[in-house]
């Protein structure tokens, strides 16, 4: 096979700018697959749309990547189908479904150029020798390697390794790109380098991708929406934004945000707002309007961010200051809250605002930011 000197010019959005592609890419409907008495993934369901970036995000052994195999065709569901693009591909083989893959390994091809290695999908589908050189100098240059296409993949760093790994699954266009933790073999600066490269191209072509990732910040950072995926099931679909802010369980909340927990129970309800009697302090804090009945047991959940230290007679609230951690632009406060079994708030608060250790506080919160749960809700 001919090597590649990849000189071609700059190439601008290839698939269309994001926003300007629409439909359905890709549909999943009660998706299942036992192994044995485990279930790995349960009735999973979603609708993805065209340009959009989905994250599929879980601890070990939550069912992404048994997802995103059945979704590849490597892995037969027990029931449920898969739809690309309109067409049913559940029972067709992963080449027929026409997906890109990126794996954490970059499984290049060792013996072969980078421009190989890149040109290898078209190869096998038979485009032409000059088109097949246009679109590899296009690719590479879009993920910043021009230049590189006649070096061997030995030749190349750790993320410049991933980069092609991309490019070959960018090469040919396909309408969705799965990718099973493509950043994970690398260190972290190179991951929140390749992560905005990531995002960077997928805006600029209007790629749809499919990601999995165990790290929250990565997938807030990727994402258009998260499916946060727990024991086989799929916990909550959002965007990051509402997966913060509204987060639907208690066990959402506390994976994303490192929530606080408080007990306590329904007192009653104005029009805009639900107050509840904690347990620890016996104090009424104000929270959003909630769908739950007076007297109703609840959790309370409220992220660190979004707790504030103020005046000791202000709040809902009154504790003494035990712990401040200065870490960069936040300082990690930790206040021991005056009560019955005084539990530790934890607070992140900016750097020269944050209290200092010892101190008597006040704590509020806005009621927008305090979530209300049914005590019997897990997680
Ligand atoms: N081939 C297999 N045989 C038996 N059990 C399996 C197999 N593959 C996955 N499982 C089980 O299915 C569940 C989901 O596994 P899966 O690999 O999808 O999780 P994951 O969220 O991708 O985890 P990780 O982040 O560790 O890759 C786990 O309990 C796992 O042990």
């Amino acid at each position: 096979m001919a090597e590649f000197d990849v000189v071609t010019p700059p190439v601008k959005a290839a698939g269309g700018k994001p926003g300007t592609t629409t439909g359905k890419a890709l549909s999943v409907v009660g998706l299942r697959k036992t192994y044995g008495d485990v279930v790995a993934v349960d009735e999973a369901s979603m609708e993805i749309a065209a340009g959009e970036f989905v994250t599929f995000l879980g601890a070990s052994g939550s069912g992404k990547t048994t997802t995103l195999m059945m979704i590849a065709g490597f892995c037969e569901p027990d029931s449920g189908t898969i739809t690309v693009g309109g067409r049913d591909v559940t029972r067709l083989a992963p080449q027929k479904r026409g997906l890109g893959f990126v794996f954490q390994q970059y499984l290049l091809f060792p013996h072969m150029t980078v421009g190989e290695n890149v040109a290898f999908p078209l190869t096998l589908r038979g485009v032409p020798k000059h088109e097949i050189r246009r679109r590899v100098g296009e690719t590479l240059e879009i993920a910043g390697l021009s230049g590189f296409g006649g070096r061997r993949p030995r030749e190349l760093s750790g993320g410049q390794q991933q980069r092609v790994a991309l490019c070959r699954a960018l090469v040919y266009r396909p309408p969705v790109i799965l990718m099973d933790e493509p950043l994970g073999a690398l260190d972290k600066k190179l991951r929140d380098q390749l992560q905005v490269e990531i995002k960077a191209i997928q805006q600029e072509l209007g790629l749809t991708v499919i990601y999995v990732t165990h790290d929250q910040e990565e997938a807030l950072v990727l994402s258009d929406r998260i499916a946060v995926m727990r024991n086989g099931l799929i916990e909550q679909f959002d965007t990051p934004r509402e997966l913060f802010e509204r987060p639907k369980t208690p066990f959402v909340a506390d994976f994303l945000g490192a929530a606080n927990f408080l007990h306590g129970r329904v007192e009653r309800h104005t029009d805009a707002h639900t107050l509840v009697r904690l347990d620890t302090t016996g104090s009424l804090l104000t929270a959003r309007r909630h769908d739950l009945a007076t007297g109703a047991v609840v959790k309370v959940a409220v992220q660190p961010g979004r707790l504030h230290a103020g005046a000791p007679s202000d709040g809902f609230c009154q504790g003494t200051v035990e712990t401040a951690t200065y870490v960069g632009t936040i300082v990690r406060a930790g206040v021991r809250v005056d009560g019955g079994d005084a539990p530790l708030l934890r607070l992140e608060v900016p750097a020269g605002r944050g209290p200092v250790g010892g101190e008597r506080v006040g704590i509020t919160v806005d009621p927008d930011d305090v979530n209300l749960y049914p005590a019997e809700q897990d997680g």
